[in-house]
């Protein structure tokens, strides 16, 4: 039972009249990179807020390690889509704030702080405030900043939303390097079924509200996968099709 890192069990949230999550239930297993695909105002921002207990469920619960989510016992990290590189910290700063507000040992903090510059190229950049950064790499920054906590759970929303496509090729790439390195449990939101087909290990589709799980699709293709293959093209059809009536 307990190889299950994360388990939602029935959950459902209603703001009065509006019913948002019906009844929502999936296992993420340890080290699982799932994508969850679902139209707007399907209640991505809700669960968000059910995981970090800014609000309560109607009824069910979100378990991790067999508890109810806890940011305050469990290791959350987050990647969105806006810049949110800290300013007036140079990368490797950046890269440490987490860590540091954990009180993770400084050896501990800059043996994970040197890995996570060298899977993503950064090293020429560890002295550079987020204004002297592209996009893309300011994003590698915010990607990395994730990841070096090593958390219970990782949730991406649509990071890549606003990114032309060589970047976004180029960043899905980096991500999966990362999370092959670190086995990080990663939940990855998205609109683009060929992102979530290029990426997943299983494919969550979601309905419109109120939203259920429409269903559960493994994409076992080998990495790193090929968009034009036959294989590829079939599953990622196949998903639209799932997906038409939203
Ligand atoms: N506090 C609230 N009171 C009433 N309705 C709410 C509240 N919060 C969210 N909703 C409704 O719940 C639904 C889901 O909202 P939510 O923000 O979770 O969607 P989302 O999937 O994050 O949207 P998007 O795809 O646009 O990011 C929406 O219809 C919204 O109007």
């Amino acid at each position: 039972m307990e190889d299950y890192k994360v388990r939602v069990e029935h959950l459902t949230k209603n703001f009065g009249d509006v019913h948002v999550l019906d009844d929502i239930s999936f296992n993420i297993k340890k080290g699982e990179f799932l994508v969850v695909v679902g139209p707007t105002g399907c209640g991505k921002t809700t669960f968000l807020n059910l995981l970090t207990k800014i609000i309560d469920p109607t009824s069910g619960d979100i378990l991790i390690d067999g508890e109810s989510a806890d940011p305050r016992k469990h290791n959350l990290a987050f990647a969105f889509q806006e810049p949110s590189a800290i300013p007036w910290l140079t990368v490797e700063d950046n890269l440490k704030f987490g860590l540091k507000i954990k009180k993770i040992p400084k050896a501990e903090m800059q043996t994970r702080v040197e890995k996570i510059i060298k899977l993503l190229g950064l090293e020429k950049f560890r002295h550079q405030y987020p204004n002297q950064l592209s996009v893309s790499c300011e994003q590698r920054v915010i990607i990395g900043r994730a990841f070096v906590m090593y958390p219970d759970l990782l949730l991406m929303d649509e990071p890549y939303g606003q990114m032309d496509i060589k970047m976004r090729y180029y960043l899905e790439d980096e991500v999966i390097k990362l999370w092959k390195e670190l086995g990080s449990t990663v939940v990855f939101i998205t609109h683009n079924i060929e992102e979530a087909v290029y990426l997943a290990q299983k494919v969550l589709i979601l309905s419109n509200k109120p939203t259920t799980v429409k269903e559960e699709v493994t994409i076992d293709l080998p990495r790193p996968r090929d968009f034009t293959s036959p294989e590829f093209v079939k599953l990622r059809q196949y998903i639209t099709d799932q997906i038409k009536w939203w």
